[in-house]
């Protein structure tokens, strides 16, 4: 199969015809609806990020990666209370199988808030990221894509809301001022060091949309509804952009959170990407949408309670799926909030 008739599979959206005259606008949204019920999964054109600054961030990226382990555990995720830095290859699981991969988490770079007893728990989240002394040029680099990638995100939402037959700021009650934007760098090592094809397993994204950046190897796959895996390999000049389940949860099911996993590559390559996931506020409650009628006989409903308040709140099961995702920093940091079995239990990390 060539790439072609392999990407044929996954729809291309322009977002430049978002901004076109209101024929070219209108026809767009009709098409963006159709897509949306349809798929979880499609590449985004029309972005207008400067190809430079992606060259750049992937050039800097793998100047990390190739540092010796040593100078990257200097800043491993343990160090910090807030789930920012460095995890090697190998030591994270997702449902109880290891993943082959090794990453930098940052997200909105802030100050830590003083905890007390009355402070909600997700405000740990907040603070400081850990940056490479090493690669000094990495944080100006990432800090100046995610801003890029949170305003392609928030544009790609505000489609999505005039899709759903919404004003275009129907989310903006949930992400302003301050969405959380979590940015993973990910190298993923070949078959000769992972042993296993598994690159990350099986899972869905929590926010309201990913925008992920493929450098040249592919290996990602997407499950479609009628359950069969397709390839979503990297097209150059494209951003993979899912929709996740914090919109999956809104729309009741109408727009679709795909699972997908990567495959890690053959012996002796690596595979890198860089994947940004764009969150509602932490102290924000997902609404349940009103979908006009057309799209609400449409909707397919979802596995949790769709009105149970509990899943609905942003900060609280974000921390709570970092807490079991980091056991290390849990006890190192947070064991106030554990369980006694969760300090006892073996410190496996669980990526989703
Ligand atoms: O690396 C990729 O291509 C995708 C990674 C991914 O799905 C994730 O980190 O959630
Ligand atoms: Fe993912």
């Amino acid at each position: 199969m060539t790439i072609q008739e392999k990407i044929a599979t996954l729809p291309f959206v322009d977002i430049g015809r978002f901004h076109a005259d209101p024929a070219e606008r209108a026809a767009f949204i009709a098409d963006l609806r159709r897509i949306l019920f349809d798929h979880g999964f499609f590449y985004l054109t029309g972005h207008g990020v400067d190809p430079k600054l992606i060259a750049d961030v992937l050039a800097t990226s793998k100047r990390f990666f190739a540092l010796p382990l040593e100078e990257k555990l200097k800043i491993e995720m343990v160090k910090s209370p807030h789930f920012r830095g460095y995890n090697r290859a190998g030591y994270e699981r997702t449902r109880g199988q290891q993943d082959w991969r090794e990453q930098i988490d940052i997200n909105t770079e802030g100050t830590a808030v003083e905890i007390t007893p009355e402070t909600p728990a997700w405000k740990r989240l907040l603070g400081p990221n850990q940056w490479p002394e090493a690669v000094p040029e990495l944080k100006p680099l990432l800090l100046a894509y995610q801003a890029e990638v949170t305003r392609i995100g928030i544009d790609v939402l505000k489609a999505i809301a005039v899709a759903l037959g919404q004003p275009e700021d129907a989310f903006a009650q949930i992400y302003e001022p301050q969405p959380s934007q979590l940015l993973k760098i990910i190298r993923y090592p070949g078959r000769e060091v992972a042993q296993t094809d598994q690159g990350v397993g099986a899972h869905k994204d929590g926010g309201f949309v990913t925008v992920l950046l493929q450098d040249t190897v592919e290996g990602l796959r997407v499950q479609t509804e009628d359950g069969v895996w397709i390839d979503a390999p990297p097209v150059p000049g494209t951003f993979v952009i899912n929709t996740g389940e914090l919109l999956e949860l809104a729309t009741n099911g109408f727009v679709r959170a795909d699972v997908h996993d990567v495959i890690a590559p053959p012996a002796g390559v690596e595979r890198f990407s860089v994947a940004f996931f764009l969150g509602s506020r932490y102290d924000a409650t997902i609404p349940v949408i009103d979908l006009p009628e057309e799209l609400k006989i449409k909707e397919r409903g979802i596995t949790v309670d769709a009105l149970n308040p509990i899943f609905r709140e942003v900060g609280q099961n974000h921390l709570k799926s970092r807490l079991r995702s980091h056991p290390d920093v849990a006890r190192a940091h947070h064991a106030d909030l554990l369980t006694p079995e969760q300090l006892a239990g073996e410190a496996i990390a669980e990526a989703y």
